[in-house]
């Protein structure tokens, strides 16, 4: 499904501030796998999910998507199978354009008859369904302008977004770090329930422990570079945040850094 063999990657690269970013990484998705992202700060995990959209082209190794290369395809070709949140909920979306405007700019991706500006009535009763599935009160805000929602309304429906074609695999950079705990809450058990419904292959980077250890399939973890373990199975099963701080420090050579998240 997603496959990445041997990448590197190196910012200013012999200057004072030459940083390894990704050295040797090598892992494989499987097809409907929901993997949760963690390591302590500068660890390389935005810059992995940078070389996944295409952001940063690797300076060697490969990614494959569903067993084609696309280490070189460039990010726009890519954003048609990839769906990608980020920290910020101002970034993907369209803030003058209505809810159904972005709604139907999302739905035209990878479609041959491409966007135009207005909305179908079929895929408007389509829009308020998916609406009500986020539970928000949005179905009857169509024409509100995305400017005027809260992080957490702006959030979902950008969620919504990138997952209303089945991308080919989702990543979710710290997507609910901006919000207030509660609405974090929200939206986090709103993605588990898109990913799992449509089985969306899915890399989510998180600063959050628990919430590593309780959704998802398997847990990355990553420091100074490298990906240091995938934790999966049985061994996930009986991991604790405790535990897992424990593991995290006998084996990296770094330590986790405050901006974690333990509890
Ligand atoms: N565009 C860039 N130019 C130069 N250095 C960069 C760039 N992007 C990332 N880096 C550096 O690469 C290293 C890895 O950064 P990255 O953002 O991937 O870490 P991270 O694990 O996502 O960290 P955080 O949890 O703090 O967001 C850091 O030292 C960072 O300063």
């Amino acid at each position: 499904m997603l496959k990445i063999e041997h990448v590197n990657i190196t910012f200013n690269k012999n200057t004072v501030n030459e940083r390894r970013a990704l050295q040797d990484v090598s892992l494989t998705l499987e097809s409907g796998d929901f993997v949760t992202v963690i390591g302590s700060n500068g660890a390389g995990k935005s810059t992995l999910l940078n070389v996944i959209s295409g952001t940063y082209e690797a300076d060697s190794g490969n990614v494959l998507l569903d067993g084609k290369d696309i280490t070189y395809l460039k990010e726009h070709r890519r954003a048609r199978k990839i769906g990608r949140l980020f920290q910020d909920p101002l970034k993907g979306t369209a803030p003058h354009m209505t809810i159904e405007e972005n709604l139907g700019l999302a739905y035209s991706r990878g479609k041959k008859r491409g966007f135009s500006m207005g909305v179908k009535k079929s895929d408007e009763e389509f829009f308020r369904e998916k609406l009500r599935e986020l539970n928000l009160g949005l179905e009857d805000r169509l024409k509100t302008p995305m400017g005027l929602l809260s992080g957490g309304q702006r959030q979902a429906v950008t969620l919504l977004m990138a997952t209303i074609v089945t991308p080919a695999l989702l990543l979710l950079d710290e997507h609910t770090a901006a919000l207030d705990p509660k609405t974090a809450e929200q939206v986090m058990r709103l993605t588990d329930e898109i990913v799992k419904e449509h089985k969306i292959t899915t890399l989510m980077i998180t600063h959050n422990i628990k919430n590593a250890l309780e959704y998802g399939n398997k847990t990355l973890v990553m420091s100074q570079g490298k990906a240091l373990m995938m934790l999966e199975g049985q061994e996930r099963a009986n991991m604790t945040v405790e535990k897992l701080m424990e593991l995290y420090s006998s084996t990296a050579e770094d330590s986790f850094t405050d901006k974690m998240i333990l509890d």
